[in-house]
C-alpha cells in the first residue's frame, strides 16, 4: 500500500501578488513549485494545521480567508487530497527554512512556473475564481 496524506496549502496575497515557493532539490518532488503548507497532524484542524505549517516553513503570520476545492493525486510513491485555503499575510519578516526560493507573484504569472502536478488543477481553479 502506498502512503496516503491529508496535506493543506496556502494561497497567500501580499498585496496584489500571490506567494509560491520552490521545494529544495533533497525533498520529494525536487524543484517543484507549490504552494506553502504540509500534512494535517492527528487531532489538528486545517486552519490549525495552515497557520503552523506556514510559521515553521516561513515564519510569518497569515489570516486564513476561504477554503477552496480540494484535489485527489497520485503519485508513483504516495497520494495525497490537497486541501487549498486563500490566505492573507498580515506581519513578519520571511524567512524560508525548508524551499529552495520563492517568489511573489501577479495572477497572471503563476501558469509559468514548474508546478507539483497536484497544484495543476489548484492553479486553474484560482485563476477562474
Ligand atoms: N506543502 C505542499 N505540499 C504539496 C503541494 N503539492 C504537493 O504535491 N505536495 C506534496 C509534497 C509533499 O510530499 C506533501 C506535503 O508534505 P510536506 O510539505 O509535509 O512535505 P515533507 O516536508 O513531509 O516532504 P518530505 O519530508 O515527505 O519529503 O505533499 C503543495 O502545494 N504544498
Amino acid at each position: 500500500m502506498i502512503p496516503h496524506y491529508r496535506v493543506v496549502c496556502a494561497i497567500i496575497h501580499q498585496q496584489d501578488k500571490i506567494l509560491a515557493v520552490q521545494r529544495s532539490e533533497n525533498m520529494k518532488l525536487p524543484l517543484k513549485w507549490e504552494f506553502p503548507g504540509g500534512k494535517i497532524e492527528p487531532n489538528e484542524s486545517e486552519q490549525q494545521c495552515i497557520q503552523r505549517e506556514i510559521k515553521e516553513e516561513l515564519d510569518i503570520d497569515i489570516e486564513v480567508l476561504q477554503r477552496l476545492n480540494p484535489v485527489l493525486h497520485d503519485y508513483p510513491d504516495f497520494s495525497i487530497e490537497l486541501i487549498p485555503y486563500t490566505a492573507k499575510y498580515v506581519g513578519g519578516d520571511l524567512k524560508l527554512k525548508e524551499h529552495a526560493q520563492h517568489r511573489l507573484l501577479d495572477k497572471h504569472e503563476l501558469q509559468e512556473l514548474d508546478w507539483a502536478e497536484a497544484d495543476v488543477p489548484i492553479v486553474e481553479e484560482y485563476l477562474e475564481v
